[in-house]
């Protein structure tokens, strides 16, 4: 039996393996550049965040209708709940499937779908992130947002995703001031391939809960110290850091660092279907590379339902944080 967890940094887009791909695009029409998941599997080879972002773009244009979307989170919902996951907070990227002329009606019904019967079926209870793509302009997380506004009981919070250097938190400020009024929990993408500056500025300005990712923290001493203070959650995604270069290979991540430095560390899977494991995957390669102690290994479990935007259903969450305590570690 895994290790009980939530999954805090989770694209849905990201989960989008290749079969599926192939399966979409035929029932879709969609042409794909590629002759089989072979080939296309070939592709997977990233030198930065943008070379991912690239491909990443590309393929989701076989998402075209609600049973799509619904096929697409069910499959990651049954990876997910055989990993150990147990709540999953997933982001989705509206503007990229409204740029094709997918309606965000279609996008959030056929994700709903398959999240209103995750417990039923996959023993998962789940939140929508709605992100906002940061290389796009700020009028267009507005119109975005301004879109959400008849499904709104459907999203917890927002985010802020894509191309992150040269397009700085402050960017969004009114967006997410919007958001905040409108009682939606607020988290960003800060410190994956950006500066230090950057984690400052979603905090302060954009008033962020968590930080996605939150690598390069560790540069800045004084920011530790805050976040540490603040109990602020990181949202780290190891293989993806390796994948995209982030970090040359796992034995230099800093997450053990980071957690001798008290920071309030997750781990997370990113885009699963790209970087070679999903949330499971993520624990153990850490383990094995950074030889974490399973003492440790609770904590990031631990950790990741404190993290969680429970505050509705605490009696769900002490359930969940009850089952971390009593796991027994085995082989
Ligand atoms: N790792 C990542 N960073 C920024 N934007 C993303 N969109 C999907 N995955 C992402
Ligand atoms: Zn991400």
């Amino acid at each position: 039996m895994p290790l009980p967890k939530a999954e805090l940094h989770l694209h849905i887009e990201g989960t989008l393996e290749p079969e599926l791909a192939f399966a979409l695009a035929a029932r879709n029409g969609v042409e794909l550049p590629y002759a089989d998941t072979e080939e296309l599997r070939k592709a997977y080879q990233f030198s930065d965040l943008q070379s991912f972002l690239d491909l990443y773009y590309e393929l989701m244009a076989v998402l075209r209708t609600e049973q799509d979307f619904e096929e697409l989170t069910d499959a990651y919902l049954e990876r997910a709940a055989a990993q150990g996951v147990r709540h999953a907070e997933i982001f989705f990227d509206p503007q990229a499937h409204m740029a094709r002329g997918v309606g965000i009606g279609t996008v959030i019904e056929g994700l709903g779908r398959a999240l209103d019967r995750s417990e039923e079926r996959h023993g998962v209870s789940t939140q929508l992130i709605m992100c906002f793509l940061r290389d796009q302009s700020a009028e267009s997380a507005m119109e975005t947002l301004e879109a959400a506004k008849p499904y709104l009981n459907r999203i917890v919070g927002v985010g802020l995703d894509s191309a992150e250097v040269g397009h700085p938190p402050v960017k969004f400020r009114e967006v997410y001031e919007a958001a905040a009024a409108l009682g939606l929990r607020r988290v960003a993408h800060a410190g994956e391939e950006g500066p230090p500056a950057y984690i400052w500025e979603a905090l302060d300005v954009l008033g962020v809960e968590r930080v996605d990712h939150g690598l390069r923290a560790m540069e800045d001493q004084e920011l530790v110290e805050r976040l540490v203070r603040e109990r602020v959650p990181l949202t780290l995604c190891p293989l993806s850091n390796v994948r995209l270069r982030a970090v040359d290979v796992l034995e230099q991540h800093p997450l053990g660092r980071m957690l001798d430095a008290g920071l309030m560390c997750t781990v997370n899977s990113d885009d699963p279907a790209y970087f070679g494991g999903y949330v499971g995957d993520n624990f153990h390669a850490v383990r094995d590379a950074l030889g974490l102690e399973l003492e440790q290994m609770r904590v990031l479990a631990r950790n990741s339902f404190e993290a969680a935007f429970l505050e509705h259903d605490e009696g769900r969450r002490g359930r969940y944080l009850a089952e971390v305590e009593a796991y027994e570690f085995g082989g």
